[in-house]
């Protein structure tokens, strides 16, 4: 893997609050990387890190392979960066905004009907001033801001947020097709259940502590939660032999079996053999949700 982005060690104190102590990763070109936290965990101070905005209090920070805090034009250029919440001049078209921010970032401007496409704002629209857009079409004129210039890094904070389930989707095709380019994405968010399945790797930050990094297979094999079995019987079947020796709880009706990693091939071999007393069966590993649940309670536990 090719780092674009390296965190060494670092910390950030403000005043007598300590933000982040001792974070240590490395983001990979073409890698989509999901940042997870509570409020006030420190995912703000990692990212203001590494668009430079703040310097760590110890530790390195290398973005494209220089310190982005050194006031080097070349780094900020190649970095996109969506805020939480974007705030525009309301009077200002989607047009001009744009316009605005390809100047500040040096940027050429003749991409920016294609980058309106891209994000999927109307040709109409763009010449509308911003105060007439909904929330779904300023957060999409934000992310065509962030991806002016053709960053290598794109850093987002809550991109979803505000976005409906269409939006999302199309936001996310999007995301593919950077990432297919070779685009670094760091996406911060809450939504936990909708990063399932599109960020390569998740990194889990509490307390200003790094707690857990790795794909969601990594964070599986070390939480060794179980996996759940639902399976619904037909009527009058018992699978007693089969699910014997396993945690076997109810659920609406369903049995829900609780196995454990290394038991899971052979309980559903067992149950394949059964097939003819099973109306359906589904496999259900460990959600992102339970992970995060998880690795936080061991963070806590450890204290
Ligand atoms: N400028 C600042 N001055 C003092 N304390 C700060 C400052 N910025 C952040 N903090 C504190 O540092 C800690 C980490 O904050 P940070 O904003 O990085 O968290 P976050 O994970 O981004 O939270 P959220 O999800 O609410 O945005 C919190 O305790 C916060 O109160």
């Amino acid at each position: 893997m090719t780092p674009t982005v390296s965190v060494t060690n670092a910390g950030k104190n403000y005043g007598k609050t300590e933000a982040l102590r001792d974070v240590s990763f490395e983001l990979g070109a073409g890698e989509t990387i999901a940042l997870v936290g509570h409020n006030g965990a420190g995912k703000t101070t990692l990212i203001k890190l590494m668009l430079g905005l703040i310097r760590p209090t110890t530790g390195r920070v290398s973005v494209l392979g220089e310190d982005p805090a050194s006031g080097d034009f070349g780094v900020r250029a190649r970095l996109g960066y969506l805020p939480e919440s974007v705030s525009f001049h309301l009077a200002l078209t989607g047009r001009e905004t744009l316009a605005f921010y390809a100047r500040l970032k040096r940027a050429d401007t003749t991409t920016a009907t294609e980058l309106f496409d891209r994000v999927g704002l109307s040709r109409a629209a763009v010449d509308r001033p911003v105060r007439t857009y909904s929330k779904g079409m300023r957060q999409r004129l934000g992310l065509a801001q962030a991806l002016l210039g053709d960053p290598h890094v794109l850093l987002l904070d809550e991109p979803t947020s505000g976005l409906d389930p269409a939006l999302r989707h199309n936001f996310y095709e999007l995301i593919e097709a950077l990432r297919a380019k070779g685009t670094t994405i760091l996406l911060s968010s809450h939504a936990l259940t909708e990063l399932e399945g599109r960020a390569d790797r998740v990194i889990i930050v509490n307390g200003g502590n790094k707690i857990a990094d790795g794909t969601l297979d990594d964070l599986r094999k070390l939480a060794r939660l179980p996996t759940r079995i639902r399976v619904t019987t037909k009527a009058g079947k018992s699978l007693e032999e089969e699910i014997a020796g396993q945690v076997v709880k109810h659920h609406d009706g369903d049995l829900e079996i609780e196995v454990r990693q290394e038991d899971k091939l052979a309980v559903l071999h067992r149950l394949s053999a059964a097939a003819l007393g099973i109306a359906n069966l589904v496999v259900l590993e460990p959600t992102l949700d339970e992970l995060y649940a998880h690795f936080l309670q061991g963070q806590k536990d450890s204290r």
